[in-house]
């Protein structure tokens, strides 16, 4: 067995081998020590006593999910190798295999929790000849397949962040810097080197046109059909997608922007998606996640969403129907998955049947509606009668969990099975008979017939009874303390016969459910479809719904370049301290005013106003209602941040690395249709450094890029550039003193601010009194330095100026020598010409009845006469010069 074992986990190196052995899965060797230390299980020893015993622990069969679960979980592979036969009837060795390798990104059995989640596997592959990357992804227990092409390993980052994967399939070896970035968020790489070719693959890749996107899809199947080694006809055929046809954000913009978590907690309260999650399916769940890490950027798009929201606002009983019909509807996507893969019991025909019999009632509802908003929805509201009614004809209302123990099929659906049942219950009217009679016979009145799974069926008499036995038919079969238990002839026969029906009908009960299943089967792709139509719709209702609850409205999206958002809130903030405590503020932007620089104190507002505009404008992107009063919004193509708490858990980087990484970001990739928020560039350096750094990088965005920017600081000095830079517009957010203590009032206002007041913050913040009054003593001496160093700064300024007056006065002589030395040039160049003129006249010269001149001539010296000789540079004229010298030649 030993043999049989190792010949099998050689083939699986990386993985812990669980392997069946009768009612148990063991581990062995390597796999026991370590998977006892993981799992908390029992170490022990096979061959105990031997020079070299072997390792081993192990666990019930019918625990092994909640084994592999954990070690999934915490990313290892698992591969299962059961027995292939029957023990009992096996001939020597009973055959193994290998009958599911379980990978993260394989891993399809979702608890509750998991539900509104999911769980990608992707594949990566390099072109060196077009030095990008082929990038593809599946969702096994939903069917999604989507494929890509990416330019550079920071896209490639990008999307393995967003999509949040725990695998990724390579061919071979991986550039360097993405596998350490890869190591150190815990992914696990897998690889693959082969592609098969077969149908079924052609067939999902039939959509992708390059060999690359076609290589890599096929790579990733491939890898899925090794590992899962069971039926997959739930994959959808794969779509290609480019990240630029949405809103791109990169992973640390969500990160800070906390659309899907917490910085603090890593938990959803307190997100964007915490405030818009009113969906009620699982499905509707994990498409408000790929709408939130994807909002559109086609306006056509958007609006169709917007309609769709705003119908369903404006009709609050057919929507509040609606929900109550959607919170019926179970996992369909993940139901045809399971039904796909086979591992889909009775319980869940159940809830399909249940999720489809709301159908019929969504589309009626729907169909009140107005078609040219929700038209699109209530034409996929395909209640797939044919699914329903076999399931409601086939499968018991409540069956058990187990497919294999009976139960699970009607009465009625089907003859045999009826008459095995029939057989089963007149055995047990015929037990119930029997035990009267012998009551009867033996005058034992608490006689009893009975059954045990271990003796089968036996007569009980208690034993006080024993002496009214009749020996001559009963035979002993078990003594219990206070009975006796007994077989006779005739209950053997029966036995025998109830037996066999109950074995019969419990195999035949497989084989039907198995049938309807393949049934259902056929239907999968209408399921998906309807599965798929259902998740838009809960969103929709979701965002109709939480805008409806939070006063929200629907913005209008431009394509120009115009944005003014009146009243504008932030919705998290604004839940958290509630709607009569939050000051609302206007963002008003346009090809005048393409920066706003954000100053005032500490703890203002300055963040919470930048991070608003960004969320109201994925919001819009995503075709949500948001929170303002009134806005117009152009559409944005990217949205990139330089906001406070970075994530250098991937980069391993200084906070100020990481500063100085985003902001190229945006200065390397950015249009003027993005969106730029920086909060207190240049912070993490030293003052002059990092102030000179953001006046350097907002004259960059100001002269070359034109993309709509806010920016907050905390430097002052910075407020001057709206004198230089026209495009540049100061704001502040307002606060005032009253009687010593600091009053944030919120609101942004025209104009730099005036003070700090950091040092009122710290008294807020409850710093005892001995270090305030320090910290006001070494403020007072700073700014008294500070005007001692601007003086000096004038001082220097007045040096560099005279400077640069006696070098000017320099330049204007010796641009006067100059002047005279051309002056003297030109004019002994015209006589040696008039010399020449009158030696070799020319025929124009001897036609023309004035001075001899041509009309090049003239030009020449209307350019000499209209030459600045002052405001030219001695290389200009002297180039100048060149070229009238050439003409005149000619
Ligand atoms: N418009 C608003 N209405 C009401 N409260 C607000 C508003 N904006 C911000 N706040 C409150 O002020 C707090 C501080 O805001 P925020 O972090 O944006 O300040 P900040 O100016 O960026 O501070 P710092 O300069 O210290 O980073 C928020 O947590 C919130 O409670």
């Amino acid at each position: 067995m030993m043999r049989q074992y190792q010949k099998i986990k050689d083939q699986y190196p990386d993985a812990f081998l669980f392997y069946r052995i009768g009612d148990f899965f063991e581990l062995f060797n390597e796999d026991a020590i370590k998977g006892a230390r993981i799992l908390e299980l029992t170490l022990t020893a096979r061959n105990h006593s031997s020079k070299h015993p072997i390792p081993m622990c192990g666990m019930p069969h019918r625990a092994v999910q909640d084994y592999v679960n954990i070690l999934v979980d915490k990313g290892y592979k698992v591969a299962i190798c059961d027995q292939m036969e029957d023990p009992r009837l096996a001939k020597g060795m009973v055959k193994r295999a290998v009958v599911q390798l379980v990978t993260p990104g394989t891993y399809t059995e979702s608890g509750v929790e998991n539900a509104k989640n999911n769980n990608y596997l992707t594949a990566l592959e390099y072109d060196p000849k077009r030095d990008v990357y082929g990038f593809a992804y599946a969702e096994l227990s939903t069917g999604e397949l989507k494929t890509s092409v990416l330019k550079g390993n920071q896209s490639v980052l990008n999307e393995v962040m967003s999509l949040q994967t725990k695998e990724v399939v390579v061919n071979g070896p991986l550039n360097q810097d993405l596998l350490n970035k890869f190591h150190k968020i815990g992914i696990l790489i897998s690889h693959q080197k082969t592609i098969r070719t077969e149908a079924e693959t052609s067939y999902l890749i039939q959509n992708l046109k390059s060999p690359l996107e076609r290589n890599i899809t096929a790579r990733l199947l491939t890898y899925i059909h090794v590992t899962q080694k069971r039926d997959l006809s739930h994959l959808k055929v794969a779509v290609p997608y480019e990240p630029t046809q949405y809103l791109k954000m990169d992973h640390n913009t969500k990160y800070n922007l906390e659309l899907l978590k917490n910085i603090r907690t890593g938990k959803k309260t307190g997100t964007l998606l915490w405030i818009l999650d009113a969906t009620k399916t699982a499905m509707g769940g994990r498409k408000l996640k790929r709408w939130l890490n994807r909002p559109l950027i086609n306006k056509s798009h958007i609006e169709k969403r917007q309609n769709a929201v705003q119908e369903l606002l404006d009709h609050y009983y057919e929507r509040n129907q609606i929900q109550n019909l959607l919170i019926k509807v179970y996992d369909l996507e993940r139901l045809a998955g399971k039904v796909s893969f086979g591992s889909v019991n009775g319980r869940d025909l159940i809830q399909l049947k249940t999720s489809l019999a709301q159908i019929p009632k969504i589309r009626y509802i729907l169909g009140q509606l107005d078609p040219k908003r929700l038209g699109d929805i209530y034409k996929k509201m395909d209640p797939v009668t044919n699914v329903h009614d076999l399931i409601q004809r086939a499968i018991m209302d409540e069956p058990p969990i187990s497919i294999t123990d009976g139960g699970v099929i009607k009465d009625h659906y089907n003859k045999r099975l009826d008459s095995y049942r029939d057989a089963m219950n007149n055995g047990r009217q015929w037990m119930a008979n029997l035990q009267a009679k012998e009551r009867k016979i033996t005058g034992i009145h608490n006689l009893k017939v009975g059954f045990n799974h271990v003796f089968g069926y036996y007569i009980q008499v208690t034993k006080v009874n024993l002496n009214k036995v009749p020996e001559d038919r009963y035979q002993r079969k078990q003594t219990l303390r206070n009975a006796e238990r007994f077989s006779t002839p005739e209950l053997k026969k029966h036995e025998a016969l109830i037996l066999e029906a109950q074995e019969k009908s419990k195999t035949l009960e497989y084989q039907i459910f198995v049938k309807v299943r393949n049934a259902i089967k056929q239907n999968i792709k209408r399921l998906q479809s309807l599965a798929d139509a259902v998740a838009s719709l809960d969103v929709l209702q979701a965002f109709a719904t939480i805008s409806e609850k939070y006063r929200w409205i629907k913005p209008k999206l431009t394509n120009g370049s115009d944005m003014r958002i009146i009243d504008g809130r932030h919705p998290v903030v604004e839940k958290v301290m509630g709607h009569q405590s939050y000051v609302p503020n206007d963002v008003v932007m346009n090809k005048d005013t393409q920066i706003l620089l954000i100053t005032g104190p500490n703890m203002s507002g300055k963040s919470t106003y930048m991070r608003q505009l960004a969320l109201t404008v994925i919001m819009a992107q995503m075709g949500c209602f948001i929170p303002a009063k009134s806005a117009v919004i152009p559409i944005f193509d990217q949205i990139f941040t330089r906001i406070g708490a970075a994530d250098n858990l991937i980069a391993g980087q200084s906070t100020f690395m990481v500063e100085m990484q985003e902001s190229n970001e945006a200065l390397q990739y950015a249009t003027p249709h993005s969106l730029i928020l920086f909060d207190e560039l240049g912070r993490g350096t030293a003052t002059y450094d990092g102030m000179s750094l953001a006046q350097a990088i907002i004259e960059y965005v100001h002269n070359h890029i034109h993309a709509k920017t806010l920016l907050s600081t905390h430097y002052h000095g910075l407020t001057e550039l709206s004198k230089t830079l026209p495009h540049l517009k100061n704001v502040h957010v307002g606060a005032t003193e009253k009687n010593g203590n600091l009053v944030f009032l919120h609101k942004v206002e025209d104009g730099p601010a005036d003070k700090s007041y950091g040092i009122h913050v710290a008294k807020l913040a409850g710093l005892p009194k001995p270090v305030l009054t320090r910290a006001s003593h070494i403020l007072s001496s700073l700014e008294a330095k500070d005007a001692v160093a601007h003086n000096k700064y004038k001082k220097n300024s007045q040096a560099v100026n005279s400077i640069v007056t006696q070098k000017d006065s320099q330049y204007r002589k010796s641009n006067q020598k100059l002047r005279k030395m051309l002056e003297e040039r030109t004019a002994d160049l015209s006589r040696r010409r008039d010399q020449q003129l009158a030696l070799f006249p020319t025929k124009s010269s001897s036609n023309s009845k004035s001075s001899g001149l041509n009309s090049r001539d003239y030009k020449v010296i209307r350019e000499l006469k209209n030459t600045d000789l002052m405001s030219e540079t001695p290389m200009a004229l002297m180039n100048n010069v060149y070229k009238w010298q050439h003409q005149i030649k000619k």
